[in-house]
């Protein structure tokens, strides 16, 4: 080698591979404002679809006169569930097995429900035209709590159905009720919790919160009826689900259907579902043989668009009085809204909340889910969470806490005793999940040595003492966390959409110069995935993912995939990049044997290329070898160099996290102040540690957002009371607190490259974090649970409750 050629770290280094803190390549085009969303969307004769809703959460609809709205000049249709009936659309299927009204026809059973659809030339007319629709109401009680959802005396909601004794999932119990899921050894737990030392009983609440993207739900549906081709361009998650549903609704065949989701200001679960706003954009495009383009304000979105959570979780711990946890057992009251439209797996209608055994090795556990029908939006998406994860990570340290109060034992020792060991991976959880890998103690104990926690109670005890002298009105909260989270759906085995198994998808072609396109069947909606999919092909391929382009959300190029959600875009596209990777490295490697004229199994793989064993300086470089790939392969192969590869995990995976929140409450105002927040994460193999760190800022904010402060609360009829960021917390630089954020690595053991999901976690484990930070700083006096969200208000009762105030 003469000494001008580079270096192996320098070779390494100019690929920017795996463990790179590589520069987002998206992110040239966002900060300069040239991003291309759906609303940057024009086309000639476009039109503007505006929805006419509800102010009712459960009346009747005896009249709706369109005549005034149709006679506005500009105005080109009107669409009512009358309109959409011949064509079977007036409802539609959600993801959950259940069916949704696009347009109510006799009766709303949630305020600001979608009633009337009116198309006009632009959005001004159609705002218009929307108040000239005259709708009659008689209004009918009004189903707010879910606790009262099955009272014998209850209203009638879902009429369509009333009489129906088999859900989606099994037997209905009430007019009101959807599904009981329920999972676990019943009576062993029993057992366990009539035969402990120690029990503990909580009604744990998760309020009912929502997912608020930056931007709202959006699409344009042009149908071009010459060619008989549909092409919609949307916020969508998973844009070739859409596509399979557009084709069974509209009987329009698949290929004919152009999916396209551009570039998505955020989703976080909002953009996963089937929202009515698309189905009446397309059905007015077919109709009027013009493209329709529909945007949510804000109010909308807030109000009708999937919101998270709404569950409330009677959680009992059965312990040994040194505080081994010997049983846990759950019941679930889920709030569904008006439709079951949650979005999980086909199989999974309370998601994975089977993780509530959390990070540890409890022997014994029952779950029991019952899903009801109340007159609020209806949705269930994991608002960064995977699906219901967050809820069971809430769940089981809100509970682990109340265990230690009643122990009088420190809520982090009492975790240590009772984390998985590292030598019990791969773990067989009671509930039925195989953890594929973890190192729990060690995580804990770093977080714990990092903020001098020991340091931290002693500062509290002080804290405590001071204040009972009256040296302080403040009172110190310590707050800790460790979560498993479960994501990577999934195996086809047990998870599917619509009857689709949960595989994704990659397909790589590397072109004659080296240089490659990339596409996948995920979507980012602003996680760095056209950075990120690059770095591993970078690293498994030796070619600088400066030359790799990814491109995703287009169904007429990209591989069939589920989508972007549940962090599953790491575990199974990330995986499906690898193995389609492989393949192509396999063939490189028959092509690089012919062009040295050895046998393949001479070769060995250094860095960018292949090189003859024992002869370092007889290489072919990946870019040589694609150049050969069009025009010198060995005889019986084929030209080119590309490969597609549809992967299907078989497990899921298991990030894991400790979380140390410290706060300080102001007891006579009710204020908390965040003092510190520290975030250890294992998400496996890390690709792009800059990416990961964003990824959980991004988390805590919004774990900080839930936990101080979100609700979409409903008043007893049923008006949304939280439709605008007036009222719905949405933190901004000036609450968000600095963030610790810290990590170890521990591999899966079954992902090709090891990596695990990172996007959820900071969420998941973020919430129990702050909320345990709240509750401790009460932990010394005798007052129960407190709920979240932790806002001023419900703290400073908290501190009346506890005989703080004079
Ligand atoms: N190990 C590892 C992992 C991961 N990573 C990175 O990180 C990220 C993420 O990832 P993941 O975890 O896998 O995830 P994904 O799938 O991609 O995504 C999803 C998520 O993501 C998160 N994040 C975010 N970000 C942003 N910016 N935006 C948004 O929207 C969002 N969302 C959220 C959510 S909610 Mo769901 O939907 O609820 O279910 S789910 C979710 C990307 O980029 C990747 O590549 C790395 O690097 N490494
Ligand atoms: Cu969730």
């Amino acid at each position: 080698m003469n000494e001008m050629s580079p270096t192996r770290s320098e070779r390494e280094a100019k690929l920017e591979g795996m463990g790179c803190s590589r520069r987002r390549t998206e992110d040239a085009r966002f900060i300069q404002g040239k991003g291309n969303y759906v609303d940057d969307l024009k086309l000639p004769g476009m039109l503007f679809g505006d929805f006419v809703r509800s102010p009712y959460a459960h009346a009747r609809i005896k009249k709706i006169d369109v005549s005034k709205a149709a006679a506005l000049p500009g105005v080109k249709a009107v669409l009512t569930a009358n309109e959409l009936k011949p064509v079977k659309l007036d409802w539609m299927p959600t993801l959950a097995g259940d069916v949704q009204a696009v347009l109510a026809g006799d009766k709303v059973l949630f305020q600001n429900q979608e009633v009337a659809f009116v198309i006009a030339e632009d959005r001004y007319i159609a705002a218009d035209a929307v108040e000239l629709v005259e709708v009659e109401y008689e209004d009918l009680p009004v189903l707010v709590d879910p606790f009262k959802a099955m009272d014998p005396k209850a209203p009638v909601l879902r009429e369509d159905i009333k009489d129906k004794t088999e859900g989606a999932h099994g037997k209905r119990k009430h007019w009101n009720h959807i599904f009981t899921w329920e999972i676990g050894d019943k009576a062993g737990t029993d057992t366990a919790l009539n035969s402990a030392e120690v029990k503990v009983k909580e009604l744990i609440s998760y309020q009912r919160v929502h997912p608020s993207p930056l931007e709202t739900c959006a699409c344009v549906a042009s149908m071009d009826k010459v060619r008989g081709e549909l092409t919609v361009w949307g916020t969508f998650q998973a844009p070739h689900v859409v596509r399979t549903v557009a084709a069974l609704l509209s009987g329009i065949t698949e290929q004919k259907i152009h999916v396209i989701a551009p570039d998505i200001g955020g989703g976080f679960g909002n953009k996963v579902g089937v929202y009515p706003g698309y189905v009446c954009a397309i059905v007015g495009s077919i109709v009027l043989g013009q493209p329709i383009k529909w945007v949510e304000d804000r109010m909308e979105n807030l109000s009708a668009t999937a919101f998270a959570r709404d569950y409330h979780m009677t959680t009992e711990l059965a312990a040994t009085k040194d505080g081994r946890i010997t049983g846990l057992k759950v019941h679930v009251l889920a709030d569904h809204g008006a439709f079951d439209a949650c979005a999980d797996p086909s199989k999974w209608p309370a998601g994975f909340f089977n993780i509530v055994t959390g990070s540890y090795d409890i022997p014994v556990a029952h779950v029991a889910v019952d899903g009801v029908y109340t007159n609020k939006a209806p949705g269930g998406v994991a608002y960064r969470c995977s699906f219901r994860v967050t809820e069971a990570a809430y769940c089981i340290e809100r509970a682990i806490d109340v265990l230690a109060k009643k122990l009088k034992m420190d809520p982090a020792e009492l975790r240590l005793k009772n984390l998985i060991r590292a030598e019990q991976f791969p773990y067989k959880s009671a509930l039925g999940w195989e953890y594929d890998s973890g190192n729990y103690h060690a995580a804990l104990r770093k977080a714990m040595e990092t903020v001098g926690y020991q340091k931290l109670r002693e500062e509290q005890r002080q804290k405590r003492e001071a204040f009972k002298r009256g040296e302080t009105r403040e009172l110190m909260g310590i707050g800790v966390s460790f979560f498993t989270e479960i994501v990577g759906a999934g195996p086809t085995k047990n998870c599917d959409i619509l009857g689709i198994g949960m595989f994704d998808s990659c397909e790589i072609r590397v072109h004659p110069t080296g240089a490659v396109i990339a596409r996948l069947g995920t979507k980012s909606q602003g996680q760095g995935h056209e950075t990120t999919y690059g770095q591993i092909i970078a690293t498994e391929l030796g070619i600088p993912a400066d030359s790799i382009t990814v491109e995703e959300g287009n169904t007429d190029t990209a591989p069939y995939g589920l989508g972007t959600y549940g962090s599953r875009s790491t575990p199974v596209s990330g995986a499906a990049t690898a193995m389609a990777a492989r393949k192509i490295k396999a063939k490189a490697q028959k092509i690089a044997a012919h062009l040295l004229e050895v046998s393949e199994n001479d070769l060995e793989w250094d860095i960018d290329g292949f090189r003859v064993k024992g002869l370092p300086e007889r290489t072919k470089s990946m870019k040589e070898i694609a150049w050969a790939a069009y025009n010198n392969v060995p005889p019986g192969l084929e030209h080119g160099l590309e490969a597609v590869n549809y992967y299907d995990p078989p497990n899921m995976t298991y990030p894991f996290g400790a979380y140390i929140c410290v706060c300080d409450v102001d007891a006579d105002t009710g204020f908390t102040k965040i003092r510190r927040f520290y975030a250890l994460d294992d998400c496996g193999t890390r690709i792009n540690p800059m990416i990961i760190e964003g990824q959980v800022h991004g988390g805590l904010t919004e774990a900080f957002g839930i936990a101080m402060g979100q609700e979409i609360r409903y008043d007893e009829t049923g008006n949304v009371m939280t439709a605008s960021f007036m009222d719905y917390f949405m933190p901004t630089a000036v609450e968000t607190p600095v963030w610790e954020t810290d990590f170890t690595v521990t591999p899966s053991p079954h992902h090709p490259i090891g990596a695990k999901g990172v996007g959820e976690s900071p969420n998941v484990g973020g919430v129990p974090a702050f909320s345990n930070a709240v509750n401790d700083a009460f932990a010394h006096l005798d007052i129960g649970h407190i709920q979240m969200p932790h806002d001023g208000w419900r703290t400073w009762m908290a501190a009346k409750q506890a005989g703080l105030h004079k």
